[in-house]
């Protein structure tokens, strides 16, 4: 088992080309976000946009669209209550997030069905949150996986959903079984996280702690993971996974020394810096 690092961030992360454009790194569309949940799609949005995406979308219902706009103006906006512009983003899209503050109502299914049956073999596709549920309670929708290349990331009690392995049985053996059949990457949030690879292989984070147990922590990592995934072709999506995961918590060990607790919205500040001090 690989054990992430900073090595694992430095390998990654690139110099940019002089003569790059914004088109170079990575259109990213993410979706969800209801009422209830605004804020879980606007800091994977906001995330996504600090670790550098060169162009990001947000597919939510247009009650978000001011605190959005108010928090980043990068982003584009597409209403996600309306099926054709959903499927022409997701059309346009590099990678793709669905999941976080999606929820689980009929709606939040007939989204995350439109996305499923729009997305194609070169995008990827990162399955969080609400849409994790969701396709454990609609099992059929698994079909429509076939052939994408999907990341899943779920906390402990999405991966029992999804997986059927009760929490306290969810050792790599029984974890990487399931992940093989399911064709995908999994990345298994909790204290000292776990990425099970399409090779079958593992990686592990011994980096973060308990100052990262906050409401939002998760969304916040789907948006990094989708601008590395969008923008570093030069490593495998193999290490671009485990590269985006490890910042996510070495920026929140950094911060937790001088803080007690450390905010998604605090990490989502500090990418900037913590990738140009990775280059060097
Ligand atoms: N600001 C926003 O908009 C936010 C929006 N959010 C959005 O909310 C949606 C629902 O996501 P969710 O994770 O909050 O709820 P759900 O899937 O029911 O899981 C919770 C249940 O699982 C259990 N549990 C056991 N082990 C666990 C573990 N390791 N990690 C976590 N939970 C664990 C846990 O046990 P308990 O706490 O009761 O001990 C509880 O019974 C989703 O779309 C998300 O994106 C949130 O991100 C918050 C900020
Ligand atoms: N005790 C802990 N130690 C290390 N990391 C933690 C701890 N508690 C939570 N985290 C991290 O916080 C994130 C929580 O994800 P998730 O439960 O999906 O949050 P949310 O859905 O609220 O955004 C994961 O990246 C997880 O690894
Ligand atoms: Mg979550």
């Amino acid at each position: 088992m690989q054990i992430l690092d900073e090595k694992s961030l430095k390998r990654v992360i690139q110099v940019r080309p002089l003569n790059s454009h914004k088109g170079n790194f990575g259109k990213i569309l993410t979706v969800g976000g209801t009422r209830q949940y605004g804020g879980a799609i606007i800091m994977s949005t906001s995330a996504a946009i600090h670790a550098g995406a060169g162009l990001v979308s947000c597919a939510s219902s247009p009650l978000n669209l001011t605190a959005l706009h108010t928090i980043v103006p990068e982003a584009m906006f597409i209403d996600s209550t309306v099926a054709k512009e959903l499927r022409q983003a997701v059309a346009a899209a590099d990678v793709i997030v669905i999941g976080p503050g999606l929820g689980t109502s009929a709606h939040s299914l007939e989204i995350l069905s439109t996305v499923l049956q729009s997305t194609h073999k070169e995008q990827f596709l990162i399955i969080d949150g609400s849409a994790i549920t969701l396709l454990a309670d609609n099992r059929e929708l698994l079909a429509l996986l076939h052939g994408l290349q999907v990341v899943f990331t779920p906390h402990q009690m999405e991966w029992q959903r999804l997986s059927g392995i009760q929490i306290s049985a969810q050792t790599n053996a029984q974890n990487l079984h399931v992940q093989q059949a399911l064709k995908a990457t999994v990345v298994l949030k909790k204290y000292q996280t776990v990425i099970y690879h399409l090779d079958g292989s593992i990686a592990q984070l011994k980096t973060g702690g308990p100052y990262m147990a906050t409401g939002g922590m998760g969304d916040t990592l789907t948006g990094i993971i989708a601008a590395f995934l969008g923008q570093f072709h030069t490593s495998t999506p193999e290490q671009v996974v485990d590269a985006a995961v490890y910042i996510h918590s070495a920026i929140a060990a950094e911060l937790s020394r001088s803080r007690y607790v450390v905010l998604p919205t605090d990490i989502i500040g500090k990418l900037q810096e913590f990738m140009l001090h990775a280059l060097k």
